[in-house]
């Protein structure tokens, strides 16, 4: 069965994103569904109180040099939470098992390794029209619902440093 609506979030269930700061990393694939996605981010982390010179986007070639674009932002960048954005459609060949598997580890990896919390937005479909329904068409937007994700990470970040910094 298909998934329910991507794009629908309750508000009141969401901390207020004004203090925190967002990383975007964006493939350059199929960019008619990555760049609706990262437009539905957007816009969702300023709808929850994001400052808009707080969000910082990079983009890289393929969802496999997410995990390195992802890594590079957490060691330069001053950032509370990240959004990898991709999209793999499946070919001919095995191709896209491996892109896929490397990108999911490797974003698993990264929540692993270090202490930013590294959201996968990345659409792993059968069809392009499977990926057009989830970027914006009738299943909603996978970039809204990564955006909600991002906020309550960068709030649970948070709170734990804080318990951390009082000897918890
Ligand atoms: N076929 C797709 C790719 N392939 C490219 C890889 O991600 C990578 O850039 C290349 O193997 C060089 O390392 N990437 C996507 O994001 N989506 C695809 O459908
Ligand atoms: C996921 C891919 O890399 C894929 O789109 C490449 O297509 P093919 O498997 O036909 O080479």
């Amino acid at each position: 069965m298909a998934t329910t609506n991507l794009s629908y979030y309750d508000k009141k269930t969401i901390p207020n994103a004004k203090t925190f700061r967002f990383g975007i990393v964006v493939s350059e694939w199929n960019p008619d569904v990555t760049r609706n996605l990262e437009k539905g981010a957007i816009e969702t982390l300023i709808a929850c109180g994001a400052l808009k010179e707080n969000i910082i986007s990079w983009d890289v070639p393929g969802s496999f040099e997410l995990v390195y674009g992802c890594k590079r932002m957490i060691q330069s960048q001053k950032v509370d939470a990240i959004i990898a954005i991709g999209n793999v459609i499946q070919g001919e060949t095995k191709h896209f098992d491996f892109v896929c598997e490397g990108v999911t580890q490797g974003i698993i990896d990264l929540n692993v390794k270090h202490d930013v919390p590294v959201i996968f937005c990345v659409l792993t479909d059968n069809t392009k029209q499977q990926s057009l329904d989830r970027s914006g068409g009738t299943l909603g937007n996978k970039g809204i619902e990564c955006a909600v994700a991002a906020v309550k990470m960068a709030a649970l970040k948070n709170i734990a440093r804080k318990s951390e910094s009082i000897g918890f």
